[in-house]
């Protein structure tokens, strides 16, 4: 097990530059799987993830290469055969197998994945919709059995929720269904173009990633003509700006796409940061005179949930109480009692409305990452305490968060990473 071990109080100030984004990349990776030819992405982040699907590809006789960002995947020799169930469950993004050895075999086999303890997260989405392509569906014993006999033919979807994953998914088991198959109430968040560009330029005819309604027409072959350049990671840079707002001196955050984070930057502009937006880099101020604000998390291009926690720390700045009414997971509210014991004025009620209050003189304690989200508001925190703060289950920060510890040291933090 790994701890951060942070020395807080020290100001922030220089650059950072963002990853690739971890909610494509873990997409992308058993997407690849679809393809005749092998497949290479760059831009992407150093990341526990990574390297969880990269076992998973293994045992499938995928073989991969990761090196300075660069990860090539050769899935010409692929077997079906049992994927390692420590692996599957190490991440959640295991569960886009499902669509990806569908779209590939007509069959999957695949545990139910794991990933980050946030209240229930059901995939009753995905699974509608690989029985609407066709496929019988049934679970035992954790696991899950999806079977297309007769091939996948296209069809009508309409999701009953909006899902990231399940839109995802659907794309992937469809893409070589047979018709165009039409998918409404879809999400649109920025990595589903992301996979869906990804799939185009290997022949695939997906169209409408990024609005409501996706169609995607079966097609017999996709081969990979160029390297895939992974879009930069709106979370990681919602969790930097939000820092260095709440620590810096002058930051600049690079490799962002302000329009992805357009939701963000403007609860952070409402609260009085003075952010200078520039073609794809923000720069983050020394913050004075912060107003308290209210968060209501949504879909995109709503305020993302996975932001709900990294931005928690600023708003402890605030002059008064800012609210955040959490909607898409009620109970991510793991980093509640964690971020109390360093001193942060913060609570909660069972309707997932958190209210945090302007409170300062924080000190330094032992907290417990308890997923990867929770863990970035305590790593925040810990940098803004007195004193030393332990982040310990620091894997659930690592999963995600790519060089962290590097990129926080250069912005002038004191953080190791150690062996607990
Ligand atoms: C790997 C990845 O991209 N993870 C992201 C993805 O997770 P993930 O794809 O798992 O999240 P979804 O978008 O599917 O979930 C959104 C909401 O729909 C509900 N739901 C979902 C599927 C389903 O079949 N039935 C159902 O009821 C969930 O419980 C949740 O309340 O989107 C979440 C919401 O933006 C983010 O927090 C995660 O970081
Ligand atoms: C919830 C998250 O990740 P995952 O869906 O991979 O658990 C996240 O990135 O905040």
């Amino acid at each position: 097990m790994k701890k951060l071990v942070i020395h807080g109080g020290r100001r922030l100030s220089g650059e950072v530059t963002i990853g690739g984004a971890k909610n494509s990349t873990v997409a992308l990776i058993p997407a690849a799987i679809l393809a005749e030819t092998p497949v290479k992405f760059d831009s992407v982040p150093d990341i526990l993830d990574v390297y969880n699907l990269q076992a998973i590809l293994n045992s499938m006789n995928v073989t991969s290469t990761f090196r300075g960002g660069e990860l090539m995947i050769d899935p010409t020799n692929i077997v079906e055969s049992e994927l390692p169930s420590t692996a599957i469950k190490s991440l959640r993004a295991s569960y886009y197998f499902m669509g990806s050895l569908l779209g590939r075999f007509g069959r999957a086999t695949v545990t139910f994945p794991g990933g980050d303890n946030i209240g229930p997260r059901p995939i009753d989405q995905h699974i509608k919709g690989f029985e609407a392509l066709g496929a019988t569906v049934h679970e035992e014993n954790y696991t899950v059995y999806i079977n297309a006999e007769n091939g996948l033919k296209a069809a009508r979807i309409f999701l009953d929720v909006v899902s990231v994953g399940a839109t995802m998914n659907i794309i992937m088991a469809a893409v070589h269904a047979e018709g165009t198959t039409v998918l409404e109430n879809a999400a649109r968040e920025p990595e589903i173009i992301d996979l869906a560009t990804f799939l185009n330029n290997m022949g695939a005819q997906i169209r409408g990633a990024g609005t409501d309604v996706i169609r995607i027409t079966g097609v017999k072959k996709l081969e990979s003509k160029n390297t895939h350049t992974i879009i930069p990671d709106r979370i990681e840079a919602g969790t930097y700006l939000a820092l260095a707002a709440a620590q810096g001196d002058g930051v600049l955050v690079k490799n962002v796409i302000p329009e992805h984070l357009e939701s963000f930057t403007a609860k952070l502009l409402e609260m009085g940061v003075d952010l200078e937006v520039r073609e794809d880099s923000i720069y983050v101020p020394k913050s004075v005179n912060l107003q308290p604000i209210h968060i209501k998390t949504a879909p995109f291009p709503g305020f993302a949930t996975d932001l709900q926690q990294p931005v928690t720390p600023l708003l402890t700045l605030a002059s008064g109480t800012s609210v955040i009414q959490e909607t898409i997971y009620p109970e991510r509210t793991r980093h509640i009692p964690e971020l109390q014991k360093l001193g942060v004025d913060i609570s909660n009620d069972v309707y997932g409305q958190i209210n945090v209050t302007q409170s300062s003189n924080f000190h330094g304690a032992r907290v417990s990452a308890a997923e990867i989200r929770a863990g970035a508001s305590l790593v925040a925190t810990g940098l803004m305490a007195d004193g030393i703060t332990e982040v310990i289950n620091a894997e659930h920060v690592l999963r995600g968060y790519d060089h962290i510890v590097h990129k926080l040291t250069m912005l002038n933090a004191d953080i190791q990473i150690e062996e607990e």
